[in-house]
């Protein structure tokens, strides 16, 4: 009986539309899920070159591993980067610049969604941030409980660099790792911070001199909950993130058309394109000189 209600407590909890991703037409899988026979954790690497950037397929990947760990009783998940420069560029710029409208409202749905689904992933979670991690990317890292970073890498949100505002639940995502006042000035700056600036705020737990470090660090973490029983633990973690999440939950339309308008106003339109040429400009002058 009591076991049904607390079930059915966490499925309450859990907004995320549990869904069966269509793969994407291309034949490598945007994300590679393998889980370790002896400890029974989980490493789901992101793996959609050039800069792991979110669209829609690889969101869906994301929730579509998640929601397979969660079901195959993993003891915990480690979120990686299959390359060694980038953890996660954040979203798809494509996804942002002169959008389809349909394809924004699913976009936005779905990154929605990859934030639920990880900020209340019922297995213990730690970010192996192997490469830079700005914007989206850094919301996954803030999305997961620990954070173990590599070093001369850059993460944070920077939207105001690009003329964006983080939308209220991305911020309550940085506000659940930093102390507010601080969250507040990083927001506004748009701030990048240094491996070693996140280990000072707090932005991060620990550094690590590589990828196997990282994860190895990322492993004990997840140890450290092994006396603590799993349902116990997973519903306490809910219990702690339910204001956060309510928040978005309550009002998911307001947030789409909040962000819609805020998208498409032609101000930002003009910004996010000349962001975006600049980015490209910067890739063809590296690649002119390699
Ligand atoms: C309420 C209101 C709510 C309003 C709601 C508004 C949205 C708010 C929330 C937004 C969140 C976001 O994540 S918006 C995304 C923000 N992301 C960023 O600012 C990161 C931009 N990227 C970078 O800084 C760098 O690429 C970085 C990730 C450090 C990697 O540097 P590298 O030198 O290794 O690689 P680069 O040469 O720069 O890039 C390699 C290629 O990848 C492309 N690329 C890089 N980042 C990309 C990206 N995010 N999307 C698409 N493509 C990207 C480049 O154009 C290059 O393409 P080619 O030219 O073809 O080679």
């Amino acid at each position: 009986m009591l076991r049904s209600k607390i079930l059915n407590r966490i499925r309450l909890l859990k907004p995320v539309i549990d869904r069966r991703c269509m793969s994407s037409a291309s034949k490598t899988p945007l994300t590679l899920l393998e889980v370790d026979d002896k400890s029974g954790i989980a490493t789901l690497s992101l793996n959609r070159p050039p800069v792991n950037s979110l669209n829609i397929d690889l969101m869906n990947s994301i929730i579509e591993s998640i929601t397979e760990i969660e079901g195959n009783k993993s003891r915990g998940l480690i979120l990686t980067s299959a390359n060694d420069r980038v953890f996660c560029a954040g979203l798809d710029l494509n996804e942002l610049h002169k959008p389809n409208q349909e394809r924004l409202k699913e976009f936005w749905a779905v990154f929605q969604d990859v934030w639920l689904a990880l900020h209340l992933c019922s297995v213990p979670t730690a970010a192996a941030i192997n490469g830079h991690a700005p914007a989206g990317g850094c919301l996954l890292a803030t999305a997961c409980e620990y954070r173990v970073m590599l070093p001369q890498m850059t993460i944070g949100l920077n939207e105001t660099q690009f003329g964006y505002m983080a939308p209220k639940w991305v911020m309550l995502s940085y506000l659940s790792v930093l102390p507010r006042r601080l969250a507040e000035r990083a927001l506004t700056q748009g701030k990048l911070f240094t491996t070693a600036e996140a280990l000072d705020v707090g932005l991060v737990d620990e550094i690590a001199a590589s990828k196997e470090e990282a994860l190895a660090k990322c492993s004990t973490f997840i140890d450290s909950f092994s006396k603590a029983n799993p349902l116990a633990r997973s519903l306490t973690k809910k219990q702690i993130r339910e204001p956060d999440v309510q928040k978005l939950i309550a009002d998911r339309a307001g947030d789409l058309k909040e962000c819609l308008e805020y998208i498409n106003s032609p101000l930002l339109q003009d910004g996010l394109g000349a962001y975006f040429e600049a980015l490209k400009q910067k890739s063809r002058s590296k690649a002119g000189k390699s």
